[in-house]
């Protein structure tokens, strides 16, 4: 099976192209193997790019390093669109990728044929409780208190298609992420588990996130979780509607559109090397 490596600001995953590759037999199975970092190639899950059912260019369909699925990947959707424009499965500047999230919009700025960055549309946030989904109170849950490992956090819930607990921190510290992430993640007050960010406010227009993911655990970058910490910061009032926001791995551009109500995302994409998979 061929793949290739690809990294948004260091959120890495193993990329396999079905519209050339069979669909894997098993791909829960296979993105635990590809994702361990000593046994396998490394990476932070697994991405496949297949052929659309509903008319777009691609399907983006994602696998994270413990094998659950997930609904949408902000980072992987940048270098989904990247692969699509550079391996010629459609060279357009502008692409439609599917995703669990339904049918996405991005745009890219290409040099020299090759994408570099790529702004996505990443559609409005989910804000109904029962939708996130969260037993926490409130539509969306803005600021309400959640307890885990016996401490408490004031926390603000989002859905950008897949789950997003948003907490607003004065220090990301590893005390914090590594202590409290999976303890969050697992909360029965998120039925479906639940991506968690620990966020500084810098100003209003600058913050800097730490992610725990579903399903992951600690990554240097999350696209999707970018997003909901966009939006969580006007629900809450913290930060205007475009922010810069610093993650391990790099930098993204977020703004929460006032007209359209749509989050856009830009950021880079970035291709590290191909290989084969024995299988
Ligand atoms: N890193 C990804 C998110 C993966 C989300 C996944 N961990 C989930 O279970 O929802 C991103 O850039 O959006």
């Amino acid at each position: 099976m061929r793949f290739t490596k690809m990294q948004g600001i260091g959120n890495d995953y193993v990329y396999v192209n079905c519209f050339q590759e069979p669909f894997p037999r098993d791909p829960a199975e296979l993105a635990k193997q590809v994702s361990d970092r000593h046994f396998g190639v490394g990476s932070d899950g697994l991405i496949l790019i297949c052929p659309s059912n509903q008319g777009a260019d691609a399907w983006m369909r994602m696998f994270n390093a413990d094998g659950s699925e997930s609904e949408m990947c902000g980072n992987g959707l940048r270098c989904v669109a990247k692969y699509v424009h550079d391996h010629g499965i459609k060279k357009s500047p502008q692409l439609r990728l599917q995703t669990g999230n339904g049918i996405l919009t991005v745009d890219l700025e290409v040099k020299n044929g090759k994408a570099e960055r790529v702004r996505v549309n990443m559609g409005k946030p989910i804000l109904e409780a029962e939708k996130i989904p969260t037993k926490l109170v409130g539509s969306p849950p803005v600021n309400v208190t959640l307890e885990a490992n016996g401490r408490q956090f004031e926390v603000t819930a989002v859905s950008m298609g897949n789950p997003h607990c948003v907490i607003f921190v004065p220090a990301a510290t590893d005390e914090l992420v590594l202590g409290f992430g999976r303890h969050i993640e697992t909360s029965p007050l998120f039925p479906k588990r639940v991506n968690v960010e620990f966020v500084e406010v810098l100003s209003r227009g600058e913050v800097r996130q730490r992610t725990w993911e579903r399903g992951s655990g600690e990554t240097l970058a999350c696209g999707t979780g970018a997003s909901a910490v966009c939006v969580a910061g006007v629900l809450s009032g913290r930060t205007d509607r475009r922010i810069v926001n610093h993650l391990l791995g790099g930098d993204l551009e977020l703004e929460w559109n006032e007209q359209d109500g749509c989050v856009y995302k830009t950021g880079p994409a970035v291709e590290v090397f191909s290989g084969d998979w024995p299988e």
